[in-house]
């Protein structure tokens, strides 16, 4: 009989948990512990212990970096002080201007320029000389970029930065900026540097006539500043030189009579009258002798819009006469003409809106020119856009009489000819110019400046009676 051994029999009636086999024992340092597995693969691992020194360093680099521009920051805040100034206001000019002053100034008296820049800009100034004859002169003003000045102790930093991707709309300049830094205490030190900078221009424009012309919707200088004209050197016929003068320099004591009417404080003049009378002559040795520009308008234009025309009315220089020529030419009945090859596009209405202008307290002296009143809509000339119209004729008698003295009389007598010769000579083209404006016949005082300007007296004298000629409105 065959036997089963005891021992697989139990097994197959009770099963028992296999013991592991005394070979397969793990060493205690190959079990997986929980975080050991990551120290296991970085920490013993060299190249992932230098990532991480470099990664911390990047950190702290970082850090420190912030920390420094915070505190860079934070101090130029508190030390640090900026102005900021922008090509469309007028200090701009003067403060350049001034810059490269105080370079000129260092280089004559041979001392170091004050200005320390690498970067200039060339501005070209053409300058009349007494004698008649002009000169250019070349001057370096700071360019774009950043320089350095020493204002009265105080150094300071002044960025010029160039726009280059957009421009002023109408002028089609590029927008700049100039920035001054300065230290903190010395910021009192900028109002001081302005108002030197204005000074100096105005100096430069003292005894000077400013033209200025409309640039879009701006007016900007035309040219350099004229040498002022003598008020006595416009002859006009007694006592309407002084009847104007007398108007507006009462206008000018009224702002606060005006202000506490509520009357917008403005007032327009029209000098109406032939070709060559003196008309623009007048007005601006009348500008010149009250320190006044001129703002030169013309209505004609090409691109000139109502908007436009009221933006520049309302926004001109402050003392300034606006002088608007020839005014019959652009508004001829309320339609607009085209004499000259194109039109303006401004309206009638738009251009008396723009007159009329908001009832601001800011004051605005209008001068209009024309060779032809009757042209003109009554609604033009109504009081209130024209205050005071005055004729500005040929010559009278007493005009050639004047000018004639002028010309050949007092500081500029010709040698041989006595005060009473001058007078006597005077005297007598008196009578001829009563005589021919009788015939009607009448001369222009252009046209009498142009023959004086040829002629000695006596030439001048014998042949003026055939300047004149008969108008057909005489
Ligand atoms: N009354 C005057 N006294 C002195 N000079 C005069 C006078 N009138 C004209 N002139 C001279 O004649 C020239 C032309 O004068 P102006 O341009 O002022 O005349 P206007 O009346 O404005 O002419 P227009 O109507 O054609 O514009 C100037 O050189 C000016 O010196």
């Amino acid at each position: 009989m065959a036997s089963v051994p005891p021992a697989q029999d139990a097994a197959a009636t009770h099963p028992v948990t296999p013991a592991p086999p005394a070979s397969t024992t793990i060493p205690a340092e190959h079990v997986a512990q929980p975080g050991s597995f990551l120290s296991s693969v970085f920490g013993d691992n060299p190249y992932f212990q230098a990532g991480f020194g470099l990664m911390g360093m990047g950190v702290g680099l970082t850090v420190l970096r912030q920390g420094l521009v915070w505190g860079t920051t934070a101090l130029r805040r508190r030390m640090l002080v900026s102005l900021e100034i922008n090509n469309k206001d007028r200090s701009y000019e003067w403060f350049l201007a001034w810059m490269s002053r105080q370079n000129q100034v260092a280089q004559q008296s041979a001392r170091v320029p004050w200005v320390r820049s690498h970067q200039l800009s060339v501005e070209t100034i053409v300058e009349q000389r007494k004698n008649g004859s002009s000169s250019a002169l070349f001057n370096l003003v700071a360019g774009p970029g950043t320089h350095y000045f020493n204002f009265r102790g105080a150094w300071m930093q002044v960025k010029r930065e160039r726009e280059t991707r957009s421009m002023q709309l109408m002028s089609g300049v590029p927008w700049e900026t100039v920035t001054l830094t300065a230290l903190s205490r010395d910021r009192f030190l900028f109002p001081q540097l302005l108002a030197e900078a204005r000074d100096l221009a105005m100096r430069g424009n003292e005894g000077k006539l400013v033209v200025h012309t409309a640039w879009g919707i701006e007016w900007k200088p035309f040219g350099q500043p004229r040498r002022k004209r003598p008020l006595q050197s416009v002859v006009l016929e007694p006592g309407v030189s002084s009847r104007i003068e007398t108007d507006i320099k009462a206008f000018l004591d009224r702002r606060k009579w005006y202000a506490d009417r509520g009357i917008p404080y403005r007032r327009g003049y029209l000098l109406y009258g032939p070709p060559g009378s003196g008309k623009t002559s007048f007005i601006q040795a009348l500008a010149g002798s009250l320190s006044y520009d001129i703002c030169l308008l013309n209505l004609s234009e090409r691109g000139m819009t109502d908007d436009k025309l009221f933006h520049l009315l309302s926004n001109a220089p402050e003392r300034s006469f606006i002088l608007i020529e020839d005014i019959d030419a652009a508004f001829n009945k309320r339609v607009q003409t085209s004499e000259d090859g194109y039109q303006s596009s401004i309206t009638f209405s738009g251009f008396l809106n723009a007159l009329d202008g908001v009832a601001s307290g800011e004051e605005r002296i209008i001068f209009m020119t024309t060779n032809h009143l009757e042209k003109l809509d009554p609604a033009l000339i109504r009081p209130g856009r024209v205050d005071l119209a005055q004729v500005i004729d040929d010559a009278s008698p007493a005009q050639a009489r004047l000018l004639f003295n002028q010309f050949y009389g007092g500081s500029f007598k010709v040698t041989g000819l006595s005060d009473d010769a001058v007078q006597a000579m005077a005297s007598e083209l008196h009578d001829i110019v009563s005589d021919e404006l009788s015939a009607g016949k009448r001369v222009s005082m252009a046209a009498l400046q142009g023959h004086f300007i040829l002629h000695e007296a006596k030439d001048a004298l014998a042949s003026c009676r055939d300047l004149f000629a008969r108008r057909l409105n005489s």
